[in-house]
């Protein structure tokens, strides 16, 4: 059977060795079809021995064989804010679904986000999709209002990195694009895999995995990718406000999450990201916010206070004002001694936002008309 992408890291690299050559060639390939991505953009027949040259010959053989073209996934439409902070790229995906995938960019010279200037211009961070859909329902998120439709192939999920690099130079890879990083976990590791070795050397410190808490995926996270930052889409300090915003909570029950992120960070000893979205009269009071300061006082964590994007008519919710949320802050900081981050919003004008959309149709009125809200300087933790 054909393979779809030549970034599917496994699958290449055992084809290789079943072949007899040696799979270190497979990152040389990688470079060479970036490079020809940058310089020429898509191709319909790609020449194996003219843009990747000096392989041995079997590897062209293998590599005409399983490929027609390189890539599997395509660019639709791109979409540019404003500012030019933020881009938006459409993907169709090989089975003819679409993800989207979010590069957001920090200009350092202007210090508007790192408070003050530092040499380096600019920085971007890409918000990555993991599945097209979601099937945990979360009731604030349009994704999880679609249910899930498929997973994507580590190689398309590597493929938004690649189509990303040719517009910016990545700094920073976060999973939260559409879908549920952890339940697609071989594909995850699989790509985080790629993106840290070569060409691409991402640095694992650079790349973090948001998830609703996904227990039996958290156990065994460090183990296979170990360094990266774990983000854990928290959202309520209690059991039963999380049931209710959350319908997964109920199979990963708070108490057993709580214990999962103890062990985690014992063997891991990184911080954790916990999101918390601040829904009016949901989760927003001071009562919740001292539940929360109680529950994660004795972890490592950074608190990422996130105002709620309106999804249109699909969510009830509204986000909570900014007394609220600055009162709420105030209450983590001052009585509990834990950094919390107000996320800022970046490029509502391309409507889009990492996780937000339901993209069904590559028309401009299906993107909906949330905002990316994301903040570099919380991320990197
Ligand atoms: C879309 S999710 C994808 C990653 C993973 N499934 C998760 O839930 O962490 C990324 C982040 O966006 C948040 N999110 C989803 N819908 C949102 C909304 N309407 N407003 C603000 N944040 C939202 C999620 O809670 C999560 O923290
Ligand atoms: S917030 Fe994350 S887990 Fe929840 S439905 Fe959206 S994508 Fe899925």
């Amino acid at each position: 059977m054909p393979l779809r992408s030549v970034f599917d890291g496994g699958d290449i690299k055992r084809e290789f060795e079943n072949a007899g050559l040696d799979p270190k060639f497979v990152p040389i390939i990688w470079k060479h079809v970036i490079q020809n991505q940058k310089r020429n953009g898509e191709c319909e027949e790609f020449d194996w021995e003219k843009q990747v040259p000096w392989l041995p010959s079997a590897a062209y053989s293998l590599l005409r064989s399983r490929f027609k073209k390189p890539l599997s996934s395509s660019v639709h439409s791109v979409f540019h804010s404003a500012d030019n902070l933020t881009t938006k790229l459409l993907i169709k995906l090989h089975n003819g679904a679409f993800v989207e995938t979010v590069i957001m960019r920090y200009d350092t010279r202007l210090g508007k986000y790192a408070g003050k200037p530092r040499p380096g211009g600019l920085r971007s961070t890409l918000c990555i999709s993991s599945q097209v859909g979601c099937k945990m329902g979360c009731k604030f998120c349009a994704t999880g209002s679609m249910g899930f439709k498929s997973n994507l192939s580590s190689g398309e999920i590597v493929e938004q990195l690649v189509y990303a690099s040719c517009l910016s130079e990545i700094r920073n890879v976060v999973f939260m694009g559409m879908g549920e990083p952890l339940n697609n976990y071989s594909a995850l590791v699989e790509s985080v895999r790629v993106m840290t070795g070569l060409p691409f050397q991402l640095s694992p410190k650079r790349i973090t995995i948001s998830t609703v808490g996904i227990i039996h995926a958290i156990n065994k996270l460090h183990n296979d990718l170990p360094g990266l930052n774990l983000a854990i889409s928290l959202h309520a300090p209690i059991q039963d406000i999380r049931c209710q915003i959350m319908p997964a909570a109920r199979a990963f029950p708070l108490e057993k999450l709580m214990d999962a992120l103890r062990e985690y960070q014992r063997n891991s000893q990184q911080k954790i990201l916990i999101e918390y979205i601040m829904l009016d009269g949901v989760n927003d009071e001071e009562q919740h916010a001292h539940q929360l300061g109680k529950l994660v006082e004795t972890f490592q964590v950074v608190v990422n206070l996130i105002p709620f994007n309106p999804i249109g008519t699909l969510s009830q919710f509204r986000t909570s004002n900014e007394q609220k949320v600055s009162r709420f802050q105030k209450i983590l900081r001052g009585d509990y001694g834990i950094r919390t981050t107000i996320r800022k919003q970046m490029g509502q004008d391309i409507s889009g936002a990492c996780g937000q959309l339901v993209v069904n149709q590559p028309d401009k009125k299906s993107l909906g008309n949330a905002g990316v809200i994301t903040d570099i300087e919380d991320l990197v933790i």
